[in-house]
């Protein structure tokens, strides 16, 4: 079975790497939204394989380091593409939480998938 919690933050970023003349070069924010996904088994007596609430408990202190804040300063996100954003949440819980992906939504229409490879 597969779960996720969805957790919101608002931040601003530039794109440093865009070609010259690319709008996303200047300074600008989004609403960003990030899903966390773990797998395992459905406990028979809890009936879920986690708390939602371990999930969020896991996330905060990454939440405490990007809302509200320009993501270019936060150290791991020079390039805070949503790609780069995505693995960068990875690496910081997978230790903690059988993931299986973690999304990073930037717009209503565009974001990004990782599932820990590349
Ligand atoms: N592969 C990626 N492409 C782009 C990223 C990214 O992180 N990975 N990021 C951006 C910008 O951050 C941009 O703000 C969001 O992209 P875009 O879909 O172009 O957003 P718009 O709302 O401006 O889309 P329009 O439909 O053109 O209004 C760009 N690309
Ligand atoms: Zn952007």
């Amino acid at each position: 079975m597969e779960i996720y919690r969805e957790f919101t933050f608002e931040a601003a970023h530039r794109l440093p790497q865009v070609p010259e003349g690319h709008k996303c070069a200047r300074l600008h924010g989004h609403s960003y939204r990030v899903q966390v996904h773990v797998v395992g088994a459905v406990y028979p007596t809890s009936g879920w394989v986690m708390d939602f609430g371990d999930i969020k408990k896991a996330f905060q202190p990454l939440h405490d380091q990007l809302d509200h804040y320009y993501l270019n300063e936060v150290p791991g996100l020079e390039n805070p593409t949503s790609e780069n954003l995505a693995r960068w949440v990875w690496q910081r819980l997978i230790d903690q939480l059988p993931l299986s992906a973690i999304t990073v939504r930037e717009t209503c229409t565009s974001g990004c998938v990782y599932r820990g490879q590349g």
